[in-house]
């Protein structure tokens, strides 16, 4: 059954509003500007990452605040143990979000231990991104509230797509039916989040496309200059 926190969710634009380290934009002041503006632009819901960030665009935002700490850059890292899931909806995320693929994790816990430690402290939504369908169907096992395609492309097991890995969306929909999937990772138009939701996603998640303007920038240089 979805978690009733997430009813408001269906069907809309989740963004992600991220910096990355050592860029300009890297302030939580920042991010919580930008958060602001894409609620007024019409997000359901934003996806903030780092205590900092999480704390500060959970109190500006009247919309769910999707919380993740990365750490590291390899292996797993979003959210990667239960100190940092805890410390994340310690900062005011209403939702925890954190690593679901099958990869062994820095503390040793598993996936769904991680979950039930979690719970044990809060009835918060719980999203797991997600590298493959059986990554996927081991995450709905294990108790997660949201499916996210987050991770498609960036594991070894799947190539990268250019744009959203539409074929990984649609089978965890097909063997998840009535579970919230989330389609995240490399929308990077109007038409392809539509294509997304039209696969079955119950909501579509932009972030380098909407926050990331030295991104922007470089789509837009490439181009100019491509002859
Ligand atoms: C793989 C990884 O670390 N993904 C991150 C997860 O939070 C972010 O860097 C992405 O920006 C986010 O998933 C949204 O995706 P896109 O920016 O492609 O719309």
């Amino acid at each position: 059954m979805t978690h009733p926190m997430l009813e408001p969710l269906r069907g809309g634009l989740i963004v992600s509003c991220q910096a990355y380290p050592g860029e300009p934009m890297r302030h939580p002041e920042t991010m919580a500007q930008v958060a602001a503006a894409v609620v007024d632009g019409g997000a359901v819901a934003v996806r903030a990452q780092g205590l900092a960030d999480v704390q500060l665009v959970a109190g500006r935002v009247d919309v769910p605040v999707i919380g993740i700490w990365k750490d590291g850059d390899d292996g797993v890292f979003i959210s990667p143990t239960l100190r940092h899931c805890r410390a994340v909806l310690a900062a005011g995320a209403d939702i925890l979000a954190l690593d679901g693929t099958v990869r062994p994790r820095p503390d040793g816990l598993s996936f769904a231990e991680t979950v039930r430690r979690v719970r044990e402290e809060s009835d918060a939504p719980i999203m797991a991104d997600c590298d493959t369908l059986a990554a996927a169907v081991a995450a709905a096992e294990g108790g997660a509230d949201i499916i996210g395609t987050t991770l498609a492309g960036y594991t070894d097991a799947r190539p990268r797509t250019d744009g959203p890995d539409l074929n990984l969306l649609a089978e965890v929909v097909q063997a998840l039916p009535g579970v919230a999937v989330v389609a995240e990772g490399r929308i990077h138009t109007p038409a392809q989040a539509r294509a997304a939701a039209d696969a079955g996603a119950f909501a579509v998640v932009v972030g380098t496309a909407i926050t990331h303007p030295a991104t922007i920038t470089g789509w837009f240089d490439g181009a100019l200059r491509a002859r």
